[in-house]
């Protein structure tokens, strides 16, 4: 077998997301979704593994060094039957215990089986993968390596960190195989600036993603890992249904075409559909909540299988209002706003926010479910009276933990706000018993861009060790 030319380092970085429209709506392809790219980002950097004595192992050690205890070293080997790569985690010793990571273990053996099936002359030679998160992605406070370090060291393990929603998993699938697709595929079969290889990524993310988390969801959040800020409609989960497992019978060739366009898939992404103002810009709040509802989607869904018609008069009236608020950024986006004042222009934008959550509010109380609960309504409507608020809403499923807000993008309405949640306090405990804490403001806003080739020289102090 031979290898390409040169297996060269690559470093590739997804975007994390958040929802702006479109919650639940979303696990239906009648309905669309609002998503924003946010500059928080994974990055995966690969190089090949270098022996002295020439002997190579078949190993891929994967390494998050942000994390203690965070390295998990697979072998892999090809199977028979078209069953593709298998990989297997290997013990650092006999008697140390396995610390899996399904994400990655999944996305390893995803996207090793696709690339042998493009290319079966090619050996897979080791390597060795880090990976690196911005501080966003996790409320714990973190240590700078050095001044100009963008990246922080936060001295727990994965199983401590606290996640701040803003979708690690998908971020990190998404730049995990694109960096093992970008190292071992020949630039004229997968090449990042194309839009065949981003589709190619964007099929295979959704494979394994959600293989990795045993159920098919909407795949918003690897679709604006891979593509940005978009538009998007769902594809048919019945894609994901039956292309079975690595190392099952026939399971190279049905990826493979499941991957490269065998199989059509009906997503809709729509990026020119959705724009960011000059002048405004996201922000995001994280509120310290001890409270998770888990089991939202199922009692939403549960709810609009019972009240139907209840149900579609909301989803309907939402989509509508999902849509004007599109529409409504990517008209200030794009047409010479005539000066006038901010109230003036951002009138409709201010409607179209209260609207919509009034809606999401109809669909909490009929559900029964706290898509916008008590508090986070109280605290939304604070945040929305500061001068230079548009409007927010809570992103995605909803519920206790955090708000998004588009405002104009000056420092004095960040102040105004940071002051506002200094000391912001909901008196009561809601009737559903929960006390929210301290509100903070996440360092990230929206960005356009997705998926990236990054310079390998960013992550130089990381990769010793
Ligand atoms: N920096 C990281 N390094 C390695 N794995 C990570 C990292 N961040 C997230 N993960 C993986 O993603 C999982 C979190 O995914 P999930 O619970 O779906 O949260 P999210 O909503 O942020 O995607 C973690 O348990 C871990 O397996
Ligand atoms: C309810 C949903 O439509 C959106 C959930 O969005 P969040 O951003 O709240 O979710 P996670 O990142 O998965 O925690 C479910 C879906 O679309 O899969």
């Amino acid at each position: 077998m031979t290898s390409p030319a040169s297996l060269a380092p690559q470093s590739v970085s997804a975007p994390g997301k958040v929802f702006l429209a479109g919650g639940y709506l979303v696990l239906d392809r009648k309905y669309t979704a609002l998503v924003f790219g946010l500059d928080a980002r994974i990055h995966c950097h690969i190089e090949p593994i270098r022996t002295q004595s020439g002997v190579y192992l078949n190993e891929i050690i994967v390494k998050s060094p942000q994390f203690r205890e965070a390295v998990w070293e697979y072998g892999y080997r090809l199977t028979e039957g078209n069953g593709g790569v298998n990989v297997t985690q290997l013990r650092a010793s006999h008697d140390s215990s396995l610390n899996r990571n399904p994400f990655i273990e999944t996305a390893l053996a995803y996207a090793l089986t696709y690339i042998s099936s493009c290319a079966p002359q090619y050996l897979i030679q080791p390597s060795s993968i880090s990976i690196l998160a911005s501080s966003s992605y996790y409320s714990n406070p973190g240590k700078a390596r050095s001044s100009n370090s963008q990246f922080l060291d936060f001295d727990v393990t994965l199983e401590e960190a606290h996640k701040t929603g803003l979708g690690s998993s998908a971020a990190l699938v998404t730049s995990f195989t694109a960096a093992l697709l970008t190292h071992y595929l020949p630039k004229d079969v997968f090449d990042l600036s194309q839009d065949e290889s981003l589709k190619v990524l964007h099929n295979l993310s959704q494979a394994s993603h959600c293989a990795a988390q045993g159920k098919v969801g909407s795949g918003f959040d690897i679709a604006s890992a891979v593509y940005g800020s978009c538009l998007y409609r769902r594809f048919s989960p019945s894609l994901l249904e039956g292309h079975g497992e690595p190392g099952s019978l026939g399971f190279a060739s049905k990826l493979r075409s499941l991957v490269d366009g065998g199989v059509e898939w009906d997503t809709e992404i729509q990026k020119a559909a959705i724009k960011m103002p000059a002048g405004l810009r996201l922000l995001m709040c994280d509120v310290d909540c001890g409270s998770q509802t888990p089991g939202m989607v199922k009692k939403v869904l549960a709810w609009r299988k019972e009240r139907q018609e209840d149900a579609d008069k909301i989803w309907k009236a939402l989509q509508e209002g999902n849509e004007a608020l599109a529409a409504e950024l990517t008209r200030l986006a794009t047409v010479e706003v005539a000066n006038g004042d901010a109230g003036e222009r951002y009138g409709k934008l201010r409607e179209i926010f209260k609207s919509n959550r009034e809606l999401i509010r109809q669909m909490s109380v009929q559900s029964k479910v706290p898509v916008e609960p008590p508090q986070q309504t109280a605290l939304l409507d604070a945040v929305s009276n500061v001068p230079g608020v548009i409007g927010g809403v809570v992103p995605g499923a909803g519920g206790y933990d955090a708000i998004v807000v588009l405002i104009e993008d000056k420092a004095e309405v960040i102040a105004e706000l940071k002051k506002l949640l200094s000391g912001w306090k909901v008196d009561e405990d809601g009737e559903d018993g929960v006390k929210i804490g301290k509100v903070g403001i996440l360092g990230v806003r929206e960005e356009m861009v997705g998926v990236r080739l990054e310079e390998p020289g960013l992550y130089k102090e990381w990769l010793t060790g």
